[in-house]
């Protein structure tokens, strides 16, 4: 089993990722990393385990990343994969990833589901073989775009902040639903990345009480199910200051905005207080 997988097993597990997408070339990425484990290095107090790092670069990088991270707590994870072995030219196939260390792969990211069709089927597909290759599918979700609720009377939009928040809940799940093929047993093993895509490579990400409504009636949705405690982070924008303004939300699902490894750093720092607040009695 991954370090990955037993930590979220834990629902006091907070997670805090990155992926650098396509931004960074080889040589940027290999500094990028060296910076990244330095942030982690410097926070002895991520050894025990209930906020877990993860880097996601691309995939020329892995064996390099696994090289850097090696001996540190930052899981090293993959933007994607295929489904099978064999005669799938330019594919990547999980058991391949398992073997280069990679303990979670992003799978039905919202840039792989508009730009290369990705579909609900294949991303079942994936996600069975990913959990079969034993790497943690982290199951990016998210509508395309805020829902407007409208006053009956007036149909002036509602002001409020978690309007649409319900909708939303029930995409999302549905998407999820989707990904494991019904099969609950299944999604009791993945991480989930809510991921609104109208927040995604914005100026801010979505507010932290849409977020955190969106997240609670998700894990209502999941609760019918047993899932209630399942790890869903937050992606979109995500930047320091978000974090500790969410309630309900196992993490952040960093992209451009820790490119500078320091923003890493800081949202680090706030999960680490987050969590000695809620275990104060075993943080020494
Ligand atoms: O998609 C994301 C992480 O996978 C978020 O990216 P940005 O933070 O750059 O919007």
């Amino acid at each position: 089993m991954t370090q990955l997988s037993q930590a979220s097993k834990d629902p006091g597990t907070t997670f805090v990722g990155v992926s650098t997408k396509m931004y960074l070339g080889y040589r940027d990425s290999l500094r990028w990393l060296d910076e990244l484990r330095q942030q982690v290095d410097t926070r002895p107090a991520l050894a025990a385990g209930r906020v877990v790092p993860f880097v996601i670069p691309s995939f020329p990088m892995l064996p390099a990343a696994g090289d850097i991270i090696a001996g540190s707590p930052l899981v090293l994870g993959a933007q994607n994969c295929g489904w099978a072995d064999g005669p799938w030219t330019g594919e990547l196939s999980p058991s391949l990833l398992a073997e280069l260390g990679v303990g979670l792969v992003e799978i039905g990211h919202a840039e792989r589901r508009r730009h290369f069709g990705e579909d609900d089927a294949m991303i079942a597909l994936k996600v069975r073989a990913a959990d079969g290759a034993g790497v943690t599918p982290l199951l990016c979700v998210g509508e395309e775009s805020r829902g407007t609720e409208t006053t009956p009377s007036t149909g002036a939009a509602v002001a409020d902040s978690t309007a649409g928040a319900e909708g939303a809940a029930r995409f999302v799940c549905g998407q999820i639903e989707a990904a494991v093929g019904g099969d609950w047993g299944l999604a009791a093993r993945l991480v989930i990345a809510y991921e609104p895509v109208w927040a995604i490579g914005a100026a801010e990400p979505a507010s932290a009480a849409y977020v955190s409504a969106v997240v609670r009636i998700l894990r209502e949705l999941l609760g019918a199910h047993g899932l209630q405690g399942l790890p869903v982070i937050y992606g979109g924008s995500a930047k320091p200051g978000l974090l500790p303004s969410l309630d309900g939300v196992s993490g952040l699902f960093l992209g451009r905005f820790a490119h500078d490894a320091a923003n890493f750093g800081k949202v680090l720092d706030e999960a680490l207080s987050l969590a000695a607040r809620r275990a104060p009695d075993s943080e020494h």
